[in-house]
């Protein structure tokens, strides 16, 4: 298999491309091979220099290596999420070229307090999560964190064995950026956040979700959730309310679950037992006598309009594609659509069904012609770009029961491989 090493040019990439590369060459040469890239995102002048510099000590220890460069218009704000979408999806097609079977990045011990540390500070829902050891990208590519339990010293001192330099980021000193000053804080902390992330945990915690769904939820045309409402109230179990946000965030069509007032709302909603509906997270909660239903709000539902040959995403919650030539526009159904009967049809009481039917998608084509040739597919935001490992069996069901299969699992054998049934 071939390994593509994700390399910026700083230490930690840097000794993990070595010290992979002597390990194949020590042990398995025949059955592992190498190849790297770097990301220039052009923010910098040195930038280019620096991805050059890389392609040198790469082409000096036989590594092919490819620079891609991040072309495309930049924000003026959150730089730094946008760099990063961009730089997932460049490595990406890096490793297609390379026909590489994952990513490994040089992610340390420090990296992972700093991320712990972030999360807790904006924690929302039940604990805060670390980095996974495997992720998986736009349900594509596995990226594999070998490092994750290493310090940055050792892999400093590793490289210094080996007589080899690095570049820092300068960007690491600019105090804009959160994790440079949660880095700047951690330095004089105590290790107070430690112990409070356990992946073990947190994998038996998702698994244990993900039984719950299978035995109590289920979901209707991809638009509607129901709960038995003898279940719904089980709020106080962590498990359930890991369930419920990951459900809260699909039905939205967001990519992470609700902040932390959201999150509030929802539990004192669950606290009350009258029927009647609330909103939150773009999510109605609607409690009947016959169970607990989730769908889309009815708000801020927009029109987008598809070229022939493009694929995009409508409302967060649908992969669109016009096959076709004609351009073709999607929205929201509205009143009385098809969807409102089938709905109906499947046993959903009518107030439920017309509600959520008004936000399902409804295609047409701009020039009349037949719309025979478009796909749409429920989109799973939370999970369809990184997935981490230890969420993977819940993100498996939540998959199925929106009536898609299921995601591609890491090329190695994790935490979940015996969980997995
Ligand atoms: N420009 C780049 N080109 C190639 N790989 C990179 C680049 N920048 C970062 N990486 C990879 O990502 C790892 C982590 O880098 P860094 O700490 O800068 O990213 P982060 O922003 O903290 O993490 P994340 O990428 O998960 O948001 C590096 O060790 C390297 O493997």
């Amino acid at each position: 298999m071939r390994i593509l090493v994700a390399v910026s040019g700083g230490s930690d990439s840097k000794g993990l491309l070595l010290a992979l590369n002597e390990a194949i060459e020590a042990s398995d040469p025949n059955r592992f091979s190498l190849a790297a890239c770097t990301v220039d995102h052009a923010l910098r002048p040195e930038s280019a220099a620096e991805a050059q510099g890389v392609a040198a000590f790469c082409a000096s220890i036989g590594v092919p290596h490819l620079i891609k460069r991040w072309d495309g218009p930049k924000p003026l704000t959150g730089i730094q999420a946008a760099a990063r979408e961009a730089r997932y999806r460049l490595l990406a097609d890096a490793a297609e070229r390379f026909d590489a079977g994952c990513i490994v990045t040089g992610h340390t011990s420090d990296d992972q307090r700093e991320t712990i540390l972030m999360r807790m500070q904006r924690a929302t829902g039940p604990g805060a999560s670390g980095m996974a050891r495997a992720t998986l990208y736009d349900r594509r590519i596995w990226v594999l964190r070998p490092f994750l339990n290493l310090d940055r010293t050792s892999i400093r001192a590793f490289l210094a064995t080996r007589d080899v330099t690095w570049f820092d980021d300068p960007s690491n000193a600019n105090t804009t950026f959160e994790r440079v000053r949660v880095r700047a804080e951690l330095a004089h902390a105590p290790r107070a956040e430690e112990g409070a992330w356990d992946a073990g945990a947190r994998a038996r915690s998702s698994t244990r979700a993900a039984a719950l769904i299978t035995r109590h939820v289920r979901v209707h045309a991809g638009l509607v959730v129901e709960i038995p409402l003898a279940f719904a109230e089980h709020r106080d179990d962590v498990d359930w309310q890991r369930a419920l946000l990951a459900l809260v965030a699909v039905v939205g069509g967001r990519a992470h679950i609700p902040a932390a007032d959201t999150v509030k709302r929802v539990a004192a909603f669950l606290r009350e037992t009258t029927l009647g509906r609330m909103t939150a997270g773009r999510c109605v909660f609607d409690r009947r006598a016959s169970g607990l239903y989730l769908y889309r709000e009815a708000r801020g539902l927009t029109t987008l309009t598809l070229a022939g040959g493009e694929t995009a995403t409508w409302d967060g919650r649908f992969h669109v594609r016009n096959g076709g030539s004609a351009p073709i526009s999607v929205a929201a159904e509205g009143r009385g659509g098809p969807q409102q009967q089938r709905l109906i049809a499947a046993g959903l009481p009518p107030g439920v069904a017309g509600r959520a039917s008004l936000t399902a998608p409804r295609v047409r084509s701009e020039n009349g012609e037949s719309v025979a040739s478009i796909t749409i597919e429920p989109r799973i935001g939370l999970y369809d770009t990184f997935l981490p490992g230890f969420d993977r069996i819940m993100a498996d069901r939540i998959a199925g029961l929106f009536g898609r299969g299921p995601y591609p699992p890491p090329p190695v054998h994790d935490l979940l491989t015996e969980m997995e049934r």
